[in-house]
């Protein structure tokens, strides 16, 4: 059997995450890898129903990470962690890097808290790889606009995002070998190539 393999998704709303993780899940599966989608917050019932408050009823900051970390919980134990030993691929859409960017960065939240309520809810864990769809948040927007009504996050406004950016940049730097940083702002087809570029870097799969 071949070792599980954990990958996680980051950029702001509307960066081209979901449009592209399916296209890399029938890419591994055509490799003979056993693939698992699934998101942040959410992946299981408990945790989808978590998303719904974090994503739609107004809340303090505190409360926000405790919702996001718990989701996390439940999803890790119950689909992450099961997945992993059998031997997948799991590609997750968001994980703990977006609690740093959004509640820590965009909030303004206590990254010292993070921190704790992270090593408590993973007790080690982490992406084996962390790919970042990084773009303007000008670009991001007017994608958004065009497809769908904003939660709770999406109508945030453009600082917003500038931090949340620099959210995700601050835990790129940290932890370089981690994370592959595209340029999400490129036509579809050029993200792709980087992707799979990126992919081809990490294998065999
Ligand atoms: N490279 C691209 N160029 C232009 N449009 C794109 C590109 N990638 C995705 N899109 C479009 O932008 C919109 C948002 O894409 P998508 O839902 O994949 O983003 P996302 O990162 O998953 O967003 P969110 O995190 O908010 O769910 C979709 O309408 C999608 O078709
Ligand atoms: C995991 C996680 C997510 N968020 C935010 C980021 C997004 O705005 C939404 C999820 O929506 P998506 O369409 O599935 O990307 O939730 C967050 O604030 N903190 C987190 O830890």
């Amino acid at each position: 059997m071949r070792a599980g393999r954990f990958l996680s998704f980051e950029g702001i709303d509307g960066a081209g995450k979901s449009s592209h993780i399916e296209w890399l899940a029938g890419w591994l599966r055509a490799r003979g890898r056993e693939v698992l989608v699934t998101r942040e917050p959410g992946g299981t019932e408990l945790a989808e129903r978590l998303r719904e408050l974090v994503l739609h009823q107004g809340m303090d900051a505190l409360t926000e990470a405790l919702l996001v970390f718990a989701a996390r919980r439940d999803h890790l134990v119950t689909r992450i962690e099961p997945a992993l030993a059998a031997g997948a691929v799991v590609l997750c859409d968001r994980f703990t890097d977006a609690t740093f960017a959004y509640q820590g960065a965009g909030r303004g939240f206590d990254l010292g808290v993070l921190a704790t309520l992270e090593s408590w809810v993973q007790q080690g864990r982490q992406p084996d790889l962390t790919v970042w769809f990084d773009l303007p948040p000008a670009v991001a927007a007017a994608r958004r606009a065009a497809v769908r009504a904003p939660d709770r996050f999406e109508s945030q406004d453009e600082a917003f995002f500038e931090r949340v950016r620099a959210g995700y940049a601050r835990r790129a730097e940290a932890d370089p070998g981690r994370f592959a940083i595209l340029d999400a702002a490129a036509t579809p087809e050029a993200v792709r190539v980087q992707l799979e570029a990126v992919l081809e870097s990490r294998g065999p799969w």
